[in-house]
């Protein structure tokens, strides 16, 4: 058996400890409100959800995958091309299409499913797709898996991406991939220079909007909407603002059914079950009817940002729900999270891989319903704990 007599498996959890880096699972139960979280028997208060606008939780949502489980049953049995495609399933994507202002829509199990199906069905071996260097893993793994030529230009430097372009020209296709929110340190992509150069260069734009699906743009519907530029493709997942589960693309009709027929994520997986798509529709029609959660999210999000200014934090972004708060060094990244439990405050630490060497930090978020209160709570414990650790 794998572990008994092969050494190698503890000699490399060994290193991994040896770096800072061994993960543990911490685990969740349900708790008394949104914003609270139980973790290991203990109550904090949420700080690094991806649950933006709180709807998770929401009553409503509730009731709708109920309702649902007790008619469609618990699984989908079978792939979206067998036997798992429900009525259902087709309505959120007419739904996610024209929530999106796009064409057409394809729905995944995920948004990290989404996006190596894309990458890897678009992308062969004379293309090349250039990506920003603070991507999602998901789309490293997609780049991977496409065969193409995969270049990394610098974080959001544009003459970096102008460069790699102009030395691309002999691919037959050229893609340029970038988080529309990047996911640890919450800035926003500079999606109308990057259209420039892609029309420039002869390049596909490919925008994942898993960050700003319902945070960003009129009534949430993402990044190209915010900055008013159209990309090509736009993957997104539904597990964060939307607060349930799954993935999707949307773009012209000829794309989703290249991608209906081509991505093997989507051939080869089973669909949602209908309860979680039943619950997901119902939170776009939450989202679209009530732009006070999208208003009420940003008026926590400047609150929170002038409370860490004002302590003395240096912050990057700003605009979205997501504060990277920078230590460095790993280990005391984790003392941080800590100490941050002993105030009452779940965050767990960043580490490598997930962000860069020396880029260890806390990922603070925030989210529509926490109360003023709480912010004042979560900045606090920041203020306190950055103080003693020497990092403000
Ligand atoms: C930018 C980005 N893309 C894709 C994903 C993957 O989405 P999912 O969790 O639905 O697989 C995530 C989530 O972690 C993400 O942050």
């Amino acid at each position: 058996m794998i572990g008994k007599t092969h050494k190698w498996l503890d000699k490399e959890v060994d290193l991994i400890k040896e770096k800072g880096l061994y993960r543990q699972l911490r685990t969740i139960s349900p708790s008394g409100s949104s914003n609270k979280a139980n973790v290991d028997g203990v109550e904090y208060l949420m700080a690094s959800s991806n649950n933006y606008l709180g709807l998770a939780k929401d009553r409503r949502l509730v009731d709708t995958a109920i309702k649902t489980l007790k008619s469609y049953g618990v699984g989908s049995t079978g792939s979206r091309l067998t036997t798992g495609n429900t009525n259902l399933h087709k309505k959120l994507e007419k739904r996610i299409a024209a929530f999106k202002n796009d064409e057409a829509a394809i729905v995944f199990s995920s948004g990290y499913l989404a996006n190596i199906g894309t990458l890897s069905s678009l992308a062969g071996k004379e293309d090349v797709i250039l990506s920003d260097q603070l991507n999602h893993a998901s789309i490293i793994d997609g780049c991977r898996l496409s065969h193409a030529k995969s270049i990394i230009y610098r974080h959001v430097d544009m003459e970096d991406l102008r460069e790699k372009l102009i030395y691309s020209q002999h691919y037959k296709r050229k893609f340029i991939i970038t988080d529309g929110v990047f996911s640890m340190d919450g800035n926003i992509a500079p999606l109308g220079e990057i259209k420039e150069l892609a029309e420039k260069y002869g390049a596909y734009i490919i925008v994942d909007d898993a960050h700003s699906t319902g945070v960003l743009g009129k009534n949430g519907s993402g990044t190209a909407d915010h900055l008013k530029v159209p990309v090509d493709v736009t993957v997104g997942t539904f597990s964060k603002a939307i607060g349930t589960q799954g993935g999707f693309v949307t773009g012209s009709r000829a794309l989703i059914n290249y991608l209906r027929n081509k991505a093997r994520s989507f051939i080869f997986q089973t669909a949602l079950p209908p309860s979680t798509i039943a619950a997901t529709l119902k939170s776009i029609d939450i989202i679209e009817s009530k732009l006070e959660l999208q208003m009420e999210l940003q008026q926590k999000v400047h609150l929170l940002r002038d409370e860490l200014l004002e302590f003395g934090f240096d912050l990057r972004g700003g605009e979205t729900p997501i504060f990277p708060i920078i230590i460095g060094n790993t280990n005391k990244t984790i003392d941080f999270s800590k100490r941050l439990e002993k105030e009452g405050i779940f965050a767990p630490a960043i580490r490598p891989p997930s962000v860069p060497k020396g880029e260890s930090r806390i990922r603070l978020t925030i989210m529509a319903t926490h109360t003023e209160r709480d912010i004042q709570q979560i900045s606090k414990a920041f203020y306190q704990v950055g103080k003693e650790l020497e990092v403000i």
